[in-house]
């Protein structure tokens, strides 16, 4: 169920929608997070300021219900804001425990969708913080009732480097995600490593494309594999995947799958989803945190657009594109 209020500038043409999209289970949870940090509303006023200071000024903000509770003081996070801008129309700004609230929520949803239309749903992970973001979703596996009999899951990119690897992508993912939740090892899809990095994305390829070919994974209209969802992060230098800024890599446009050796973020070698494939996914959700990705998240979303783009600024999507950020990643994009 949804709640919605909106926050509107009276006189010009500035609008907000403060959302709360949240089940029953996720306004509990909420709610006995937020009396643990007791400043709700000074969180909440935060989030706020980041608008334009004369924007904020003519905003009237009424008191949010929901299933008959004012949720006043807890419209902390829940921000989507609703303007002509296009950077500005799926950026969610959020405390760092709302990323993940509301994060789990989403990916709940997606799942409900997916599974009910064509009994599957195929999920792409990224290595990073992104994991720990998973962590309400693992929560609130109940309350959402997520089939996880259905689920078939993919990684972005990996190291290359043996499975229990601190490094290892899968061991991050395995360690803060998938050892808790009931999914079919066999419907796990890690990278092999047994092989260097061009044989593993070779082999990685050639996987994707047998499930393309028995139906699990859906295709693009230009050939290319259409995930379900996938969860990107995003390095403080802009890169998602391992596709780093200013390599070569980033402009592959062939390969589904491709490798690099020379990874300015160690380990060097590593194998990552292309572009094509990036962007030819039914909803992306890229989640950054942390106020020393600012520069890199201003730079993707409102960054000049004749200067070379941060690969982070490349990633489209063929339904949805959703940024879920933490004040900290989101401080520099409401200056003024
Ligand atoms: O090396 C990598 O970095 C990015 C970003 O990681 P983060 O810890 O800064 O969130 C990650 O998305 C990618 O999967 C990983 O291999």
């Amino acid at each position: 169920m949804t709640s919605r209020v909106r926050c509107y500038q009276t006189s010009r043409t500035i609008k907000m929608t403060f959302s709360a999209a949240f089940s029953t289970s996720l306004y509990t949870s909420q709610t006995s997070l937020l009396s643990s940090k007791n400043s709700s509303n000074k969180l909440f006023l935060k989030t706020c300021s980041l608008f334009p200071s004369q924007a904020r000024k003519k905003l009237l903000f009424q008191p949010l219900r929901y299933n008959g509770f004012s949720t006043e003081r807890s419209c902390v996070g829940i921000v989507k804001a609703i303007q002509s801008e296009n950077w500005f129309k799926n950026v969610e700004v959020f405390t760092k425990e709302h990323v993940a609230i509301l994060l789990a929520h989403d990916v709940a949803q997606h799942s409900n969708k997916f599974i009910q239309e064509k009994g599957a749903f195929t999920v792409v992970l990224s290595g990073g913080s992104l994991i720990k973001y998973l962590r309400k979703l693992v929560e609130l596996t109940n309350a959402e009732s997520i089939d996880w009999s259905k689920w078939h899951v993919f990684w972005v990119d990996e190291r290359v480097v043996p499975k229990d690897h601190l490094e290892s992508n899968y061991k991050l993912a395995y360690d803060g995600f998938l050892s808790k939740v009931p999914i079919p090892p066999v419907n796990i899809y890690s990278i092999d490593d047994a092989l260097e990095a061009d044989g593993a994305a070779d082999v990685y390829e050639t996987t994707l494309r047998r499930l393309v070919k028995n139906g699990v994974i859906a295709t693009s209209e230009n050939g290319f594999p259409k995930f379900d969802l996938m969860l990107l992060g995003m390095g403080q230098d802009g890169h998602v995947a391992s596709l780093f800024p200013r390599h070569s890599l980033v402009k592959e446009d062939k390969k589904w799958v491709s490798f690099i050796k020379d990874s300015p973020k160690p380990p060097s070698d590593r194998i990552t989803l292309t572009f094509p494939v990036i962007n030819a996914c039914s909803n992306i959700a890229m989640v950054v945190t942390g106020a020393g990705k600012n520069g890199a998240v201003y730079s993707a979303l409102r960054g000049d657009e004749k200067s070379d783009k941060l690969p982070a600024g490349l990633v489209s999507s063929e339904g949805e594109l959703k940024w879920y950020l933490d004040i900290g990643a989101a401080s520099m994009l409401f200056k003024e």
